[in-house]
């Protein structure tokens, strides 16, 4: 299906504060989008409502036809914040979504959960509590936790934003390689122009007034080191586009 989701002249207030108004935006399936716009244009609200963790005050939210109403498996979400509880485990942490899922076995999600923290890179660190792990390991955890129930759609929240540049590669590597292996439509939010041109086929430009600018990137998945010139070209690009929009 051409359009995966949809937003259909989604306006969303808080309290008497309209954030969002008339907003209409597509994502086709198996693509990835950089959402990026000033800070306090409804980057955020808008993954919410995505995620159907809020609900539109007008318009609706469409995934493949269906009206988003509530959170589900289909859809992960990756907080700004990670949201790892202290007294889980990695493997409890990553496990914890679909402990509940009855039609699986205790010995399916074991072999999941292996599965999983060998492909982000976690072995050995199993029985590690979030304090013990570094910034870069809770991202892990906190990604394999979104990847178990295999969602279609993934939203991420500034997924690197508080990582050192080394580990931020790593980051955006990692998702990179999971989304192009699941063929996951993902949808993140960035203040970094650089990650947005990386992992963004698209980059959606957030304006004050509800428009959405959709900018193909044709630089997306390229090897930053052997484009280094163009890569660095296509953020020009995007930068001053944005700062048209934050005029
Ligand atoms: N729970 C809430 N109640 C009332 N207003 C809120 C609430 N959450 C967010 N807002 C307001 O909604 C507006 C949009 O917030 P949002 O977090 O979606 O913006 P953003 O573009 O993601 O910002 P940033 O880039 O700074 O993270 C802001 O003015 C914020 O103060």
């Amino acid at each position: 299906m051409d359009s995966f989701v949809k937003m259909e002249q989604v306006t969303f207030t808080y309290d008497n504060n309209t954030i969002l108004n008339k907003i209409n935006l597509t994502l086709k399936k198996s693509k990835s989008y950089a959402l990026i716009g000033k800070s306090g244009v409804g980057k955020s609200t808008l993954l919410h409502l995505l995620a159907g963790l809020l609900i539109p005050t007008e318009g609706e939210v469409l995934i493949e036809g269906n009206r988003i109403q509530h959170p589900s498996k289909d859809i992960g979400f990756m907080f700004q914040d990670l949201g790892l509880f202290p007294w889980l485990k990695v493997c409890d942490a990553i496990s914890m979504p679909i402990k509940l899922d009855k039609r699986k076995s205790k010995q399916e999600i074991k072999e999941k959960v292996t599965a999983l923290i060998r492909e982000v890179g976690l072995s050995g660190m199993e029985h590690k509590y979030p304090a013990e792990l570094s910034g870069g390991q809770k991202q892990r955890v906190a990604l394999a936790r979104t990847l178990i129930t295999e969602p279609e759609l993934l939203l991420m929240d500034e997924p690197t934003s508080t990582l050192d540049e080394m580990t931020k590669e790593q980051i955006q590597q990692l998702i990179s390689e999971q989304v192009e292996k699941r063929q996951t439509t993902l949808l993140f939010v960035t203040h970094n122009i650089e990650e947005a041109v990386l992992l963004g086929e698209y980059i959606l430009l957030l304006r004050d007034n509800g428009d959405i600018e959709t900018i193909a990137n044709p630089l997306f998945g390229v090897d930053r080191a052997k484009e280094n010139l163009s890569f660095y070209k296509a953020c020009i690009d995007v930068r001053k586009r944005l700062a048209v929009v934050q005029e």
